[in-house]
């Protein structure tokens, strides 16, 4: 049996269920279901926060998901230790960019400018390694969502969000800086193994104790 972890809010969530039921996958009735059998295809949906999504796939405990790459990156970072969860195919739908943005009387125009600041985003991962990589030391302010309100509030001087269309930012009184860090849209994503442990001598391959998350 194939076991497929879905989007259960959110704006992937409808989408993803849509392209489903096209595709002949049974769909939940009700958004309070939490999971589906479709026996036709002998699948399991479970409908989960896409932020969690790509944890249980890395974890194996299922078998592929539905979630945006920005999450992917976010919560099952390919850091060379232990398994990931890899992206399989993109799905041309709730397509984003994670950008910084600041107050527009700020004076903060480059990136650059960002170096001692507070930066508040609700993707702490990927903006500290953004961060590290170009050289620049800030503060990370780690908040939930709402993050466009952390500056006018005082808790950020700056923030590093997922725009769509940008009304958000606009609304708040921001304006955009500098080049996108990723541009994201929805992913199938798979586990990959290990990829820098050794292989157990105890484990053949393709042994099914060997994916699980308490042998890595
Ligand atoms: N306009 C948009 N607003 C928010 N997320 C979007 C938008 N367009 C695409 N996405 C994508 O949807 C995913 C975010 O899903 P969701 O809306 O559930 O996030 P969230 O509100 O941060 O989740 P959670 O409440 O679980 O922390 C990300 O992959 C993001 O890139
Ligand atoms: O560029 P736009 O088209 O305005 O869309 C982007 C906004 O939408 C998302 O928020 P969401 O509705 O998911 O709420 P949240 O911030 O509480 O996660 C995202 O975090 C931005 O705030």
């Amino acid at each position: 049996m194939l076991r497929i972890a879905v989007p259960n809010k959110g704006v992937l969530s409808e989408p993803a269920a849509e392209m489903l039921a096209e595709s002949g996958y049974r769909q939940r009735r009700s958004t309070k279901d939490l999971a589906v059998y479709d026996p036709d295809n002998d699948t399991e949906f479970f409908y989960l926060r896409p932020r969690d999504i790509a944890v249980y796939v890395a974890a194996g405990t299922l078998d592929v998901g539905i979630t945006g790459r920005d999450m992917l990156l976010e919560t099952a970072p390919d850091d060379g230790e232990g398994p990931v969860a890899v992206e399989v195919m993109s799905l041309g739908f709730g397509r984003s960019s994670f950008r910084f943005a600041s107050p527009v009387e700020s004076g903060i125009e480059k990136v650059e400018q960002l170096a001692r600041k507070r930066i508040a985003t609700a993707y702490p991962v990927l903006l500290r390694r953004f961060l590290e990589e170009s050289g620049i030391e800030a503060d990370v302010v780690k908040l939930d969502g709402a993050v466009e309100t952390a500056c006018r509030l005082g808790v950020a001087d700056a923030v590093c969000d997922v725009v769509e269309t940008g009304t958000t930012l606009r609304a708040a009184g921001l304006h955009i800086i500098g080049e996108p860090v990723l541009t994201s849209e929805a992913i199938m994503v798979r586990r990959e193994g290990p990829r820098r442990s050794r292989p157990s001598p105890s484990c053949g391959a393709g042994s099914r104790a060997c994916s699980s998350p308490a042998s890595t």
